[in-house]
C-alpha cells in the first residue's frame, strides 16, 4: 500500500472558500475603504470639509499629548503637576522665585537701581552683574568701592549679594520683609 509523503498537499490548490453573503461582502469593502481614509487623514490631507474643520482647529490649538504605557501613570502625573503648580501658586510668601506676580515683577524690573548703594553704617558698594531674581526682588554682585578693609566680612565684605526689593512690592506691604530680620 502506497505511502502518503510529508508534504502532498502543498502543491495543491486552495480550496474554495465559502462564500460570504452578499450583505458581508459589502461591509468588508466599506471598511476597508474607512481604513484608507483613515490612512489618507494621517497623511495630512482631509477629505470633507468636517476632517478639514478638525485638522484646522488642531493645528491652531495644539494639544500635548501624553504617552505613557498606563492610563493611570497619565494621570498620576497630571495630579502630580498640578499639586506642584497648586504649591507654587498658592503660597504667598514670596519663599519662591518661581512664584511671581507679574506686576510686581514689572515694576521690579522697570524701577532703576543706582549705581551705587550705602545702607546703615556700611562701606559704599558699586552695583555689578545681576545675579538673578526672585519673587518680589533683584539680586546684584556689589563690589566695595570705599571703607570697610581686606578682611572685612558680612556686610562691610568685598564683594557682597544685593537685594533690591522695590518698595511698593507684594513683599513690603507690611513694612520691611521679615528675610531683611533674618539677614540683620
Ligand atoms: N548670595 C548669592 N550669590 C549668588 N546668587 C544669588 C545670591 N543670592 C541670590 N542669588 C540669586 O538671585 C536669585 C533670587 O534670590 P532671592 O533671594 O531673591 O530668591 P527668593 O528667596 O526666591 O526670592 P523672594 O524672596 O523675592 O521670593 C537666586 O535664585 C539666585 O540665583
Amino acid at each position: 500500500m502506497p505511502e502518503l509523503r510529508k508534504g502532498v498537499c502543498r502543491g495543491r490548490a486552495k480550496l474554495a472558500q465559502p462564500q460570504q453573503p452578499q450583505e458581508t461582502r459589502k461591509q468588508t469593502r466599506n471598511q476597508g475603504r474607512k481604513r484608507g481614509a483613515a490612512a489618507v487623514i494621517e497623511v495630512g490631507r482631509p477629505r470633507t470639509r468636517l476632517a478639514a474643520k478638525r485638522l484646522k482647529e488642531e493645528e491652531e490649538h495644539p494639544q500635548v499629548v501624553v504617552i505613557s504605557e498606563r492610563e493611570s501613570d497619565i494621570l498620576k502625573e497630571l495630579v502630580k503637576d498640578n499639586k506642584e503648580k497648586e504649591a507654587v501658586m498658592g503660597d504667598d510668601s514670596g519663599g519662591l522665585s518661581a512664584n511671581k506676580a507679574p506686576e510686581q515683577e514689572e515694576e521690579g524690573s522697570t524701577a532703576p537701581f543706582p549705581e551705587r548703594v550705602q545702607f546703615g553704617g556700611s562701606p559704599m558698594y558699586r552695583i555689578e552683574r545681576k545675579l538673578g531674581k526672585g519673587g518680589f526682588g533683584q539680586v546684584f554682585v556689589g563690589r566695595r568701592v570705599s571703607g570697610g578693609n581686606e578682611r572685612a566680612t558680612g556686610s562691610a565684605a568685598m564683594e557682597v549679594a544685593l537685594k533690591f526689593e522695590h518698595r511698593n512690592s507684594k513683599g513690603c506691604s507690611y513694612g520691611p520683609p521679615y528675610e531683611w530680620q533674618v539677614y540683620k
